[in-house]
């Protein structure tokens, strides 16, 4: 069983660059992903989506407001157990599935045991597969799975830790629209049978409907957030927002 998480961002602030040169990524974002829930991160190009995720992921550090995992501010913890907490509590899969090609389906869901210096069980790297509907590609290579199934090994590769939440930037971005069904419909199941908390960047309305809950990002704040809705609302509700803002 997978432990789940509550991550929550309060008025985060996120500049790059120096003097006239600042961007404004994230302008006092809040946000909260409940446990067991599947959140989609939708917006234009440079909204801040990728830099949401980065943050709340602790890959990246923030200017100003707290985010929290389970109650733990990422802010009050040394690096060391920063990377301690990304490494065991935190998922991360990207639209570059980063599988190595001299490793097996099995081996490259194993990599991050092996990296922690933790003998990775058959039985949970078998059961990571399974989760992701990959049981009977265990022994596959990466050159010998189609882009869904790769992304799918990404996917299990990213759960053999347990993390208590996953972050998936784009994960279905380079995808055809059958491959991308089933990637989206592994995630959903995690969510559903498993508890797992799933925040999803796409600019993909279909993917985003496969969430509870759409976050609308626009110059770096959250300006929208639908429930409930199908591909074409979502569509529809990005429209107007863009026509509005
Ligand atoms: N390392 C960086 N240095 C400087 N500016 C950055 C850096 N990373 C992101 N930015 C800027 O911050 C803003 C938000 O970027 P971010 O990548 O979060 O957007 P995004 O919504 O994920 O975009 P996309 O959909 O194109 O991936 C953009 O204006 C971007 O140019």
């Amino acid at each position: 069983m997978t432990s789940t998480a509550t991550v929550r961002l309060h008025a985060v602030r996120k500049t790059y660059g120096t003097g006239e040169n600042t961007v404004t990524a994230l302008d006092g974002v809040s946000a909260e992903f409940a446990g067991a829930s599947f959140t989609a991160v939708m917006g234009a190009s440079g909204s801040g989506k990728s830099t949401l995720l980065q943050c709340a992921a602790g890959l990246d550090t923030v200017d100003s407001g707290q985010i929290t995992i389970d109650g733990t501010d990422l802010a009050g913890l040394s690096e060391h157990a920063r990377t301690l907490l990304r490494r065991d509590r935190i998922g991360f899969v990207f639209q570059a599935y980063n599988l190595v090609g001299a490793l097996t389906a099995a081996q490259n869901t194993a990599l991050p045991l092996r990296l922690a210096r933790r003998a990775p069980r058959p039985e949970a790297v078998a059961q990571a597969l399974a989760e992701v509907g990959l049981a009977e590609r265990a022994g596959h290579y990466p050159a010998q799975l189609s882009g869904g199934e790769q992304q799918r090994v990404a996917i299990a590769r990213a759960l053999i830790t347990r993390p208590a939440v996953l972050f998936a930037d784009e994960p279905t971005g380079a995808l055809d629209s059958t491959s991308s069904a089933v990637v989206l419909a592994a995630l959903r199941r995690l969510v559903d049978a498993h508890g797992q908390t799933v925040v999803m960047v796409t600019h993909d309305p279909v993917a985003a409907a496969t969430a509870d809950r759409v976050l609308v990002l626009a110059d770096g704040r959250v300006v929208d957030e639908i429930t409930g809705a199908d591909p074409a609302r979502i569509a529809a509700r990005l429209t107007a927002g863009a026509v509005t803002a």
